[in-house]
């Protein structure tokens, strides 16, 4: 299963993070986050990953020149839409940056919510469901109603976000069955500084 760590600042913690078993990190170009990196953080937070570890860029209502330089300046090989990005715009997007992945984020709170999926499958590789929160965009620590998900199947792979941790995560895995799961404040000390010991849990639970 696709496991994706979000939110990460540090060099060290991206490699340690890459060496328990992530398969994606997660960097925030979101100015108001509190997890919020440069163009150097990432560079530097890049660096050292092996090859075959996805870095997605998260980004939320930027432009798609700013994302396309920020994609080609900092290596990133995925982007993280979680703003109110249209499908037209991920066409756009997508046309732009050619060979990068593209994740759709949906923040989650009802099923007109979900059934806008359907809107975006054709022009993104990956969709990511989150909960929704009224202030704030991502990183909420919020899960959102699993219930609703039982017979979700989009014509793309899908990734599980929003208040997981190593706690609940099997009893989402298991409910839920997405293709892969992303994780921020669920494994964190702060935000912006990840617990390793938590993420450690996590990948046991997982394998368990
Ligand atoms: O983490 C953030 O600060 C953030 C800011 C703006 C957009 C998205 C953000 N994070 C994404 O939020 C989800 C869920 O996070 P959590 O596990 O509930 O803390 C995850 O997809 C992050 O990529």
């Amino acid at each position: 299963m696709r496991v994706k760590i979000c939110g990460i600042t540090q060099p060290k913690q991206s490699v340690a993070i890459a060496n328990l078993g992530a398969t994606a990190l997660g960097f925030i170009c979101v100015p108001s986050s509190p997890r919020y990196v440069t163009i150097e953080q990432i560079q530097g937070a890049v660096g050292q990953l092996p090859k075959n570890v996805d870095r997605i860029g998260v980004f939320a209502n930027s432009s798609i020149a700013e994302i396309s330089q920020t994609v080609k300046d900092s290596g990133l090989t995925g982007v993280q839409l979680h703003g109110d990005e249209s499908p037209d715009f991920c066409s756009l997007l997508g046309e732009n940056l050619g060979n990068i992945e593209i994740i759709k984020a949906l923040r989650v709170r009802s099923f007109e919510d979900l059934n806008l999926a359907a809107n975006y499958t054709k022009y993104i590789d990956t969709l990511l469901l989150d909960a929704y929160h009224p202030q704030q965009l991502g990183g909420t620590g919020h899960t959102l109603d699993w219930e609703m998900l039982q017979n979700f199947e989009p014509s793309c792979p899908w990734l599980l976000a929003g208040g997981l941790t190593p706690d609940n995560v099997v009893a989402a895995v298991n409910q839920v069955k997405p293709d892969g799961i992303d994780l921020s404040s669920g494994v964190e000390v702060k935000p912006g500084d990840k617990d390793l010991d938590k993420v450690a849990l996590l990948f046991k639970k997982l394998r368990g």
